[in-house]
Formats: structure tokens, sequence, C-alpha cells
């Protein structure tokens, strides 16, 4: 099983759309769940380290040992959509789930990037939190299907 955690629901119709379509085409292949955390209080009445650690505390009760925490952030490693597909077999042996962590307006904690198992960059650009989401659906969707052997990714 795979869990997205992101911080802040996810608004923008078109985007909303799309990770709803990516949901349900990758049901064909795992099960897929996006978790909504919520975002922290007003930014203008705490320090953005204030923020951050609130932000590293709603993962905390998800951020366990049994489970492969990957930590999306754009100073991470850049993979292709074959390295990345060959990592989620990888990362899956012996373990029930992959878990997938997506920051807030600030980004994550320096001890959410320092405990990851894996910290993944998608571009060396910054998305908001929603096309992050997306990005990654469509990249695991593609994953899928090249682990399957399946026409899609060329
Ligand atoms: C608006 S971004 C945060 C930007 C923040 N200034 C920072 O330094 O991380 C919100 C979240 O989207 C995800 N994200 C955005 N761009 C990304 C990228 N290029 N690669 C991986 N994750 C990204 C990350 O999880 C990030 O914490």
């Amino acid at each position: 099983m795979i869990k997205i955690f992101v911080i802040g629901k996810p608004k923008t119709k078109f985007i909303k759309s799309g990770i709803e379509q990516y949901l349900k085409w990758n049901k064909k292949y795992d099960r897929v769940e996006l978790i909504e955390l919520p975002l922290s209080t007003d930014l203008n009445k705490i320090t953005s380290e204030e923020y951050k650690k609130q932000d590293k505390e709603k993962f905390a009760k998800y951020y366990l040992p049994d489970v492969f925490k990957v930590v999306l952030d754009e100073r991470g490693k850049e993979l292709s959509s074959i390295e990345f597909a060959n990592k989620i077999e990888k990362w899956r042996i012996g373990r029930k789930n992959i878990s997938f962590f997506i920051g807030g307006p600030l980004g994550h904690h320096e001890e959410i990037r320092k405990n990851a198992d894996f910290l993944l960059s998608i571009s060396r650009m910054t998305f908001t939190h929603e096309m992050a989401v997306l990005l990654l659906l469509e990249q695991i969707y593609r994953a899928f299907k090249i682990n399957n052997n399946e026409k899609y990714h060329y």
C-alpha cells in the first residue's frame, strides 16, 4: 500500500480533478491513499521555525520505523521514471507501506528531511503542495505501468 501525506488540502479545481483521476487509475494496481493534514495556524502569528515544527508534529504519528518514508523536497535526489519504478519495487520488499510526505507552504522541518529514508526531488523548481501531489501520483501510475510492462511509458 502507498500512502501520500500532504499538509494542506488541495483546493484548485483542475488539480483536484487530476488527483481524483490518478487515484482512480492507480486503483487497478495497488491501494494508493491520499491523507490530507490541516494547515497550521496563521503564518503571521508564529515564526517560520515554529510553523515547521507544527507541521512536523502532524507527520509524527505516521512517521513510523516500519514504513519506508519518502520525503518530497526540491533539495532531494532526482530520478528518471524508470529509476523511480525500480525504487518502488525495491522499497516494498519486506514492508507493508511506502509513505510519501509533502510539506506545507514553508516546506519540511529539518528533522523530517534528516530522518527520511529517501529525499525525493521531482525537479529543482518549486511547486505548490497540490501540484507536487498530482505530479507524484502521475509518476506512481507510470511506475506501475513500467513495472507491469504495459504500454504508457515511452
Ligand atoms: C510550496 S513547497 C515548499 C517550498 C519551501 N519554500 C521549501 O523550501 O521547501 C510545498 C511542498 O511541495 C513539495 N514540493 C514542491 N516542489 C517540489 C520539488 N521540486 N520536488 C519535490 N517536492 C516538491 C515539497 O514536499 C514541499 O515541502
